[in-house]
């Protein structure tokens, strides 16, 4: 007999995780350090998440794969530029604050607060709760930013999910066609034409209201990436010669890896005091 779903508190490189599993073989792992998702098992699908052999999960430091969380900055784009790359929350450890399991499903869920270290820099209070679902086969990610202080503050957030491949160049997305995006390799702006597009090196573009479904596809795998509230989807693979210069991955891993991001990066938008904001990607495969 299959065991039950079911969730257990672990370790990865010495940091607290907590491992969610199912019947099917399913399962992910996520650190207490950004709750940061670094693997999701799917059932005879296996790994869906690309994560760096070399990555390094420490405090104040970046995962370089799985599932970052981005807040309240985007990359360097604001809306307060003197923030971290990418934000204060993925470098962060944030407090394990529930974790089930029903016959069929596992859960965990994540807060992270302001402390005097984040107003230092970013002179705001914010509550975030980030909530990872397993299903058979898919993972289902919520991100509830909320405002309880009493001044209005505007914000960028992303799911930076680094997706595995099986080889760059078998993968093909479809989705974005007609979509308008940013391209942060030629510093241009463009209009998808391709219905399907297909990948050979570097990429770096954040494309504007994108539909909710867009389909990954790598050899036999079709991999649906859903999103709410999200409006941007940003597509990131280093290519050959920015790969090398990253210290935390190994030189021709671009070639394992898509990042499709679920990202609110163009219109970044303000919460008001008490006000909350709730966005979510899914990853779904066939059964
Ligand atoms: O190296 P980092 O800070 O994790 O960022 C990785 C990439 O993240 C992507 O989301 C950005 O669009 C890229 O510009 C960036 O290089």
């Amino acid at each position: 007999m299959n065991k039950p779903a079911a969730t257990r508190e672990a370790t990865y490189q010495g940091l607290p995780a907590i491992e969610l599993t199912l019947p099917n073989g399913s399962a992910a792992v996520i650190l207490h350090h950004g709750a940061h998702v670094v693997s999701w098992q799917a059932g005879a699908w296996g790994e869906q998440l690309y994560l760096s052999p070399t990555a390094v999960a420490a405090e104040g430091k970046a995962v370089r794969g799985g599932i970052p969380v981005i807040f309240p900055q985007f990359e360097q784009r604001g809306p307060d530029y003197s923030l971290p790359r990418h934000g204060l929350a993925r470098t962060r450890a944030w407090t394990l604050d529930t974790h089930r399991a029903g016959p069929d499903h596992a859960l965990a869920s994540f807060t992270l607060s302001d402390t005097p270290e984040t107003r230092a820099l970013w002179p705001h209070a914010f509550q975030l709760e980030f909530t990872v679902s397993l299903g058979p086969n898919r993972l289902d990610l919520e991100l509830h930013v909320t405002n309880p202080g009493d001044t209005a503050w505007p914000f960028s957030a992303a799911l930076h999910t680094y997706l595995a491949a099986s080889d760059i160049g078998q993968v093909r997305l479809q989705g974005l066609e007609g979509c308008r995006f940013l391209d942060a390799v030629t510093q241009g702006e463009y209009i998808e034409d391709h219905p399907e597009k297909r990948f050979a090196g570097e990429i770096d573009r954040i494309y504007e209201l994108v539909p909710r479904s867009l389909l990954l596809r790598d050899g036999p795998r079709r991999l649906t990436i859903e999103s709410e509230t999200f409006e941007d989807a940003v597509l990131w693979n280093p290519g050959p010669e920015k790969c090398i210069a990253l210290s935390d991955m190994p030189d021709d891993d671009w070639r394992q890896m898509l990042c499709v991001e679920a990202a609110q990066v163009l219109n970044p938008p303000t919460l008001q005091p008490g006000d909350s904001w709730t966005a979510r990607q899914s990853l779904v495969l066939p059964d």
